[in-house]
């Protein structure tokens, strides 16, 4: 899916925490939004489902307005990923990740693909976990099987809110991994990261914000730079390239502790 973002702004408690984005992410590819906590990175991605209706500029699906998408094929075409959605469903984890399969069913309720929920899930490594109470699962757990609800809808466009929190090493990789591969079949990801070495690794784009303004835009070898990091989280860092993989590879020093991270000029 195409998406373009145009001079994107809202207001939220008086105060704009989106203000004048202007990105187009490419399609088929994996973009990372980057940036310190309280940054607009979340209001953003609602901004892009069409949960939050925009004060200023647009954004376009397909050249189409997202609030001008009808809602079942908003349902069917974009998953939001949202951070720490929690509940206490009585449903086993089989279950909830079919919950993302509902938009494509049949008026009598068949899946046009019935293995969608046993891809989900292996990709969320969340395979062993299928017949357990969904109530009963750890953070991490949970954590894994929202991920496969979101891959278990097969979106064109995939917005992910900070999807590796509490994963352990192997589930962050794997699952970054399957979603950097799904922009083979043209789905387009947008994904809230926090670390950034997990963003030079998989990411093909990165936007950065700071106090609701795009400070960079650009893949992460050209935008990932030890001034960049700098200016918008305030801590000094030693960027190398991975031996590798060719990709920024980034080493922490101390955050500078009079510095408050700010958007660039
Ligand atoms: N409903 C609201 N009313 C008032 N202010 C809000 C509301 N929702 C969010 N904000 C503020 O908007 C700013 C951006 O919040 P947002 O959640 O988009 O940031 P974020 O980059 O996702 O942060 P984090 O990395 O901490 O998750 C923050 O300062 C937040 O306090």
């Amino acid at each position: 899916m195409d998406v373009r973002i145009e001079r994107l702004g809202v207001r939220l408690g008086g105060r704009w925490v989106v203000d004048g984005v202007v990105a187009t992410p490419p399609s088929g590819a994996l973009t990372g939004l980057l940036g310190p906590n309280g940054a607009g990175k979340t209001t953003l991605l609602r901004l892009v489902a069409g949960l939050l209706a925009p004060e200023a500029g647009a954004v376009l699906l397909d050249e189409r307005a997202v609030h001008d998408v009808e809602r079942r094929e908003r349902a069917r075409r974009i998953a939001l990923l949202e951070q720490d959605s929690s509940s206490a469903l009585p449903l086993t984890v089989r279950e909830v990740v079919a919950l993302g399969r509902i938009p494509h069913r049949s008026a009598w309720g068949a899946d046009p693909d019935p293995g969608a929920v046993d891809v989900a899930l292996a990709s969320a490594s969340a395979t062993h976990l299928a017949d357990r109470p969904w109530a009963q699962l750890s953070g991490g757990e949970r954590q894994r099987v929202h991920v496969a609800r979101a891959l278990a809808q097969q979106p064109a466009l995939l917005l992910l809110d900070e999807p590796t929190n509490h994963l352990d090493i192997a589930a962050q990789l794997s699952m970054l991994d399957f979603v950097h591969r799904l922009g083979a079949d043209g789905t387009t990801t947008i994904a809230a990261l926090h670390d950034l070495n997990l963003a030079a690794t998989f990411c093909d784009h990165v936007l950065v914000l700071a106090q609701g303004r795009l400070v960079a835009a650009g893949p992460p070898t050209d935008v990932l730079t030890a001034d960049l990091i700098h200016e918008v989280w305030g801590v000094q860092a030693d960027v190398l390239t991975h031996p590798r993989t060719g990709r920024p590879l980034i080493a922490w020093g101390r955050a500078t502790p009079d510095r408050r991270p700010g958007p660039r000029g």
